[in-house]
């Protein structure tokens, strides 16, 4: 059987992407691990279904895998990438409402880029001033280091990741260095179990972290990741986080068949 599929780059964050409506490809951990394989597969960081809902209100439905085939929670990158596929494919023209699995996301097109709405965070673990926990629709450690560049972030990562701290779900770690006008981050990425070259979800945890904790005073952040620029932008009250909104480029690579 034949495959099409499509290719698409969120700041260097990778999917497979795939028009679902027909359900035609069914979930099947050990082939998605196998599409997503860089070597033996198309290559991703994720794989990414885009079927039909039947509340006309609601434009599709996404469905996200991580590279080791299983499906998992937010991915904000995926998200945005998702959004600019159905727009190629005709679907949707300046915005969209979807649902991810963690509810309804809204999305729209600001000049090239797209910005996603992203769920509320109303709680925060501090550990201490430098380290703190956090969900924004996936779960974030995050770190804040004086130098993202000294961090051996698939050691580092996949320690704490694998610690006691997170039990069997485990969680995303980020390594966050605030700078004056903008936050740099590097990511060990769960279910990639490697880094990736940016993560929405991780990118969005970092701004609101950096903002928690005072060492940030805006409520829009630019965040520098190893494979593109994003932007945070959000309302704050009392430890409250709402109106977020992930801003990023989403682009088509390559359109592709393969045998599976
Ligand atoms: N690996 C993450 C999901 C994808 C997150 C990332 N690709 C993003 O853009 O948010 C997890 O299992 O929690």
């Amino acid at each position: 059987m034949n495959l099409t599929f499509y290719k698409f780059q969120g700041a260097g964050n990778d999917f497979i992407m795939i028009d679902n409506r027909e359900l035609f490809f069914k979930n099947n951990t050990k082939l998605i691990a196998r599409l997503c394989h860089r070597r033996f597969g198309i290559g991703a960081d994720g794989l990414i279904l885009l079927e039909s809902h039947p509340d006309e209100e609601i434009d599709f439905k996404m469905v996200y895998f991580n590279a080791d085939g299983n499906e998992s929670t937010l991915c904000g990158n995926g998200g945005r990438c998702i959004v600019a596929f159905a727009k190629q494919l005709g679907l949707i023209e300046k915005q969209c409402r979807f649902l991810a699995i963690d509810g309804l996301h809204q999305a729209h097109f600001e000049d090239d880029l797209v910005s996603l709405s992203m769920p509320d965070v109303d709680t925060i673990k501090s550990y201490n001033s430098e380290s703190c926990f956090l969900d924004t629709g996936s779960p974030h450690h995050i770190d804040f280091v004086q130098n993202t560049s000294a961090i051996q972030v698939k050691a580092e990562g996949s320690r704490i990741r694998n610690s006691s701290l997170y039990g069997k779900a485990g969680s995303n770690i980020n390594f966050v260095e605030v700078q004056d006008h903008y936050i740099k981050i590097r990511t060990y990425e769960r279910g990639v179990e490697d880094e990736t070259l940016a993560c929405g979800t991780g990118v969005t945890a970092a701004a609101i972290a950096a903002h928690y904790a005072n060492k940030i005073d805006t409520e829009e952040v630019s965040v520098k990741a190893e494979g593109g620029n994003l932007a945070v932008r959000f309302s704050h009250q009392n430890g409250n986080y709402s109106n977020i909104q992930l801003i990023g480029p989403a682009e088509f690579v390559f359109k592709g068949e393969i045998k599976c």
